[in-house]
């Protein structure tokens, strides 16, 4: 059996908003995310993440059952309105501090920081003026990752600049089920070029402000098949791996944007206009995240006719295209489970760029857990999950895929965005009434495996 490469990184990954509460603490100031989660009826039993899992008051103890756990690295936002709470301008040097302490008790503990800079949570001012659809707020996201870089450049291991693009793009400004909740259509591209940009000029102005830390981008990828091999379903599977995978990939990795993808979105002639960009979008990077969860099997819709290309185009799995049920298990999020997934985005990317490391820096799932009279959490469907998809990165080693880690998604149970507490990943349970917390069955598996990959 293939091993993994002793320097695999073993990590667990969370993301600001979800985990740390204390939003008002310290000088912070609202995100989108304040904003959208108290907007009512976006978020489940109108849940915020105003305490959390009290990460803020709680980062020692949770770094310490991350030691237990055996884990190499800690993958964690930091909170842009922490730092720079209007989006521009003043910086907060309480929220700098309080990163420092997260970094300098993971480093106590052997593990390494590796920060995210930009996971959802956007300063409630730059929404305010224009948001992710305004150029500006690339060059203010710039500005934020060279001071944050600038303060913090000695103790982080290494940066990714945002998290998922795509969903803050299309969930955010074209589904509007994540904030700021829009719902633009097409103009969500617009989004897309924006946070691209704005990851371009951060990488260049994190360089310019030296240091070695590798930088990187999180992408989520979707391992896309089509139903069938008729016409109409390949077209289908086209579309959705263009607009979930090929809008980010190509632009970063290829230095162009995937020119069917712009014609079906009719906004071929707007990203023309800005094709300037493209060089500072394609800034050489020194490894791609990738966050896998689920495959979708797809396909055209049953009359088989496409609407008008113009219209609107929210997300994948539109009008246009339609995900087929193939009857595999499915997680508590409705997603079926497919772990040979996992080897096929990661071989997509090496495709698109051969050598450039690759690392899982999310996967998990949800699944409805149960504490036991003894206070334990068995949940075995997590573990199961988590052993499949630690075994398809095994595969993609022994294929000579670059994979150079595994961050599992969650540490902790969190606030999971639209659905509130409603749906826990955590490899950790938290019991939010007590802030407790209790490492599940998965969480032992994933510190036995761990254990016994490292000899
Ligand atoms: N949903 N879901 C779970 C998980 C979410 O909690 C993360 O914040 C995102 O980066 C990504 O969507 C994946």
């Amino acid at each position: 059996m293939t091993t993994f490469p002793a320097d695999f990184v073993w990590g667990t990954a969370t993301a600001s908003y979800q985990i740390e509460g204390a939003v008002a603490e310290d000088g912070r100031r609202p995100s989108t995310w304040d904003t959208f989660a108290r907007t009512p009826g976006k978020v489940w039993n109108g849940d915020t993440g105003d305490v959390a899992c009290d990460h803020y008051h709680r980062f020692a103890e949770d770094v310490a059952i991350m030691a237990d756990l055996g884990v190499d690295a800690y993958r964690f936002s930091v909170a842009w309105p922490r730092v720079v709470p209007e989006g521009t301008g003043a910086v907060n040097q309480a929220g700098l501090d309080f990163y420092r302490r997260v970094a300098e008790t993971c480093l106590e503990h052997g593990v390494q920081p590796y920060v995210t800079l930009y996971h959802w949570d956007l300063p409630q001012p730059l929404e305010d003026a224009g948001g992710w659809l305004s150029r500006s707020t690339a060059e203010a996201f710039a500005e934020y990752a060279r001071i944050t870089h600038e303060a913090l450049g000695d103790v982080i291991g290494s940066w990714i600049t945002l998290n998922e693009p795509w969903c803050s793009a299309l969930l955010g400004y074209a589904a509007g089920v994540h904030a700021p909740g829009q719902q633009l259509g097409t103009r969500s591209l617009e989004a897309a070029h924006h946070l691209l940009l704005g990851h371009g000029l951060a990488v260049q102005a994190m360089r310019a402000d030296g240091g070695e830390a590798p930088l990187g981008i999180t992408l989520n990828l979707h391992a896309v098949r089509a139903a069938s091999d008729s016409e109409a379903d390949l077209e289908a599977a086209r579309r959705y791996d263009g607009l979930g995978n090929r809008l980010f990939l190509d632009p970063l990795l290829r230095g162009a944007y995937p020119e069917d993808v712009l014609a079906d979105t009719g906004t071929t002639e707007w990203f023309a206009e800005r094709s300037d960009d493209l060089a500072t979008i394609a800034e050489p990077i020194d490894f791609i995240g990738i966050n896998y969860y689920s495959a979708h099997t797809v396909a055209a819709p049953e009359d088989g006719r496409f609407s008008d290309p113009s219209l609107p185009t929210p997300t994948p799995g539109s009008e246009r295209v339609v995900t087929v049920d193939t009857g595999a298990e499915k997680t508590q999020m409705g997603w079926e489970i497919h772990p040979d997934g996992l080897v096929d985005v990661l071989a997509q990317v090496h495709a698109l760029a051969p050598g450039l490391p690759l690392y899982v820096t999310e996967n998990g799932s949800a699944w409805p857990d149960e504490v036991g009279p003894d206070g334990r959490v068995e949940d075995e469907d997590r573990r199961r999950y988590l052993e499949a998809h630690l075994e398809a990165c095994r595969e993609a080693v022994a294929r000579g895929l670059p994979l150079k880690g595994y961050f599992c998604w969650s540490l902790l149970d969190n606030f999971e965005w639209a659905f509130g507490y409603d749906r826990r990943f955590g490899i950790v349970r938290v019991d939010y009434e007590t802030q407790q917390r209790t490492v599940k069955r998965s969480g032992e598996f994933y510190r036995d495996f761990v254990a016994r990959e490292r000899g």
